[in-house]
């Protein structure tokens, strides 16, 4: 055999493919095979029937056989398992295929080879159980993955066996069955456990926190799964175990939330005051709808109409070369495709250690519709392009979108066109900053009874609102959307979380300037 294993496989001439035409060639490469396995061709197949048994007469010729299953592309950012099955005249030869395949795949070091998988059974359509056990345990299974898998019984499950209990020693990586507030329970676990075994003290947002070594995957199987869209392009979850299992890394960037130097949250996607608070908080009443319920709170929310006062202060990210308002839809790699494939400057200053602070804090008084921040582009399939399209998965910025009072009329269209092709930054009441770090406090103090309130008894929440000097028509607070999950503090401060250790290295995906080391095993490969 010769050697051409490094980059791929180009079966030659004397296999023969049972698909098309005998004697072509069929190149796979080895970073996207799955699995490979021998056919005992007399009994036709050996293991799960999807080998297509040759015609009698080839048979005769080609006793010898084994079957590659490899990622195919699909439609749309789809992949797809594929099977191609080869057949020879030597039993030697063909073993010796398929032994050399397999020490290929041993010899990918980024390939899971145990996973700790958790299963929210309550989150979207309620079908995760479902969909992890039709389309992505066979798939871990061909790719000899090895799984324990744990069905959350509560809330917040999952966040605390990973912070406690879980032996993560024992894995290659975490997989979330679920929608945002899944993935969230991931980071948050996964986040606290790693400072509190370096004895990092996340209350202080200035804390520098040590990145986690392991990567998270989510299969879509909530009700938005923005993080999973925005990161792989599209939700499917036999892409996302694809991408799983051929070990495919994406660093995103993680914003830190605190109030009073106390840390609250981690977010990753989206950060929504006003509109999108509003919106989630009507919506977990109404879980019993599913998916569904956006629509019906969206829609309640926007005849509510109501803008909230304050004040956003927050730091432009001034050392980098993008702006929210790019063409670029970039959704991986972010950090490279930013400054146009070049990691210096002309000055020959590494772009990743360029000072941060050149231009100062600003300050925006006013009262606003909705005030948004997107670490990502938050594209859904609701809005393809996303809450603001050009935002980059690990560039170390949050896009800041301030939504001023506007009439009913013009916040519709300003939602409309994240569902169409117009840009729905040009409008006088929207501004749009990439921003490092940002504050909102509410005009009207918050006391930590009405917090207290607010966090332990819900249905006291409006009667405050209503009661509050604000307006008659207007309550005060909103609470913050973070990830899906609701936020009861108005005055929060946000910044990106920064980590510890080398920025530089080879591998730049997984070096992001400011993004916490969480990995996602997918992201669009070039
Ligand atoms: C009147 C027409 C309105 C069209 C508006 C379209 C804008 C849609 C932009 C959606 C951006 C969603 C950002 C994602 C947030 C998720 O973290 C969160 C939770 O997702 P999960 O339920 O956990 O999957 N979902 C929501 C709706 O707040
Ligand atoms: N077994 C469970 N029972 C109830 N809630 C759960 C369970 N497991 C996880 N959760 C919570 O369910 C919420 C929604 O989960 P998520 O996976 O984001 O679905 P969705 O996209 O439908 O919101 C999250 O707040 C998560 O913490
Ligand atoms: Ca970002």
């Amino acid at each position: 055999m010769h050697h051409p294993f490094k980059v791929g496989f180009c079966f030659p001439k004397f296999l023969r493919r049972d698909k098309g035409e005998s004697g072509t060639s069929h190149g796979v490469s080895v970073s996207e095979i799955l699995a490979v396995r021998e056919l005992d061709v007399d009994s036709g197949t050996k293991d799960d029937g999807r080998w297509q048994k040759m015609p009698q007469k080839s048979t005769e010729a080609y006793p010898y056989a084994f079957t590659v299953s490899y990622v195919e592309r699909a439609w749309q950012h789809r992949w797809r398992c594929s099977d191609v099955t080869f057949h020879c005249l030597e039993g030697a030869l063909c073993q010796q295929w398929v032994q050399t395949i397999r020490e290929q795949l041993t010899a990918l070091t980024s390939r899971p080879k145990h996973l700790l998988v958790y299963i929210n059974p309550y989150g979207g359509k309620q079908q995760g159980e479902r969909i992890y056990e039709q389309k992505v345990a066979p798939l871990f299974t061909l790719a000899s993955i090895s799984t324990h898998v744990i069905v959350t019984e509560h809330a917040n499950h999952a966040r605390d066996h990973l912070r406690t209990e879980a032996e993560l020693k024992k894995y290659d990586g975490v997989v979330c069955v679920g929608g945002d507030g899944m993935f969230s329970e991931m980071v948050h676990g996964l986040v606290s456990r790693t400072q509190r075994d370096n004895g990092v003290d996340q209350n202080s947002p200035e804390e520098k926190l040590v990145p986690c070594t392991l990567r998270i995957g989510i299969i879509p199987a909530g009700s938005t799964d923005c993080i999973c869209y925005a990161t792989v392009g599209i939700n499917d979850p036999v892409t996302s175990a694809l991408h799983i299992i051929v070990g495919d890394a994406q660093a995103m960037d993680v914003c830190s939330v605190h109030h009073n130097n106390t840390f609250l949250r981690y977010s990753v996607s989206l950060l929504g005051y006003g509109f999108y608070g509003d919106v989630l908080a009507d919506s977990e009443r109404k879980r019993w709808m599913g998916p569904a319920r956006y629509d019906f709170s969206g829609f309640k929310t926007f005849l509510t109409h109501h803008y909230y006062e304050g004040t956003v202060s927050f730091l432009p990210a001034t050392d980098i070369l993008g702006t929210p308002r790019d063409k670029t839809r970039c959704r991986a790699g972010c950090f490279i495709c930013q400054h146009n494939g070049q990691l210096y400057s002309e000055d020959h200053q590494p772009l990743f250690l360029l000072p941060e602070y050149k231009g100062g804090w600003r300050v925006i008084r006013g009262k606003f519709l909705a005030i948004n921040a997107a670490s990502m582009s938050c594209a859904c399939p609701r809005s393809p392009k996303g809450l603001s399209p050009a935002a980059h998965l690990a560039d170390g910025t949050t896009d800041l979108i301030l939504v001023r009072k506007c009439s009913r009329f013009n916040f519709l269209r300003h939602l409309l066109r994240h569902t169409s092709k117009y840009d729905q930054f040009d409008m006088t009441f929207v501004e749009v900053h990439r921003v490092r770090r940002f504050r909102f406090t509410p005009r009207y103090c918050q006391s930590d009874s009405e917090l207290d309130l607010r966090e332990n008894g819900k249905k006291l929440f409006s009667q405050i609102c209503r009661d509050h000097p604000a307006c008659s028509c207007s309550p005060a607070y909103s609470s913050w959307n973070c990830d899906g999950e609701i936020l009861p503090h108005a005055a929060i401060e946000v910044g990106l979380v920064r980590i510890e250790g080398k920025i530089l290295d080879e591998n730049l995906l997984q070096s992001a300037q400011t993004g916490v080391k969480v990995h996602l095993p997918f992201g669009q490969r070039p």
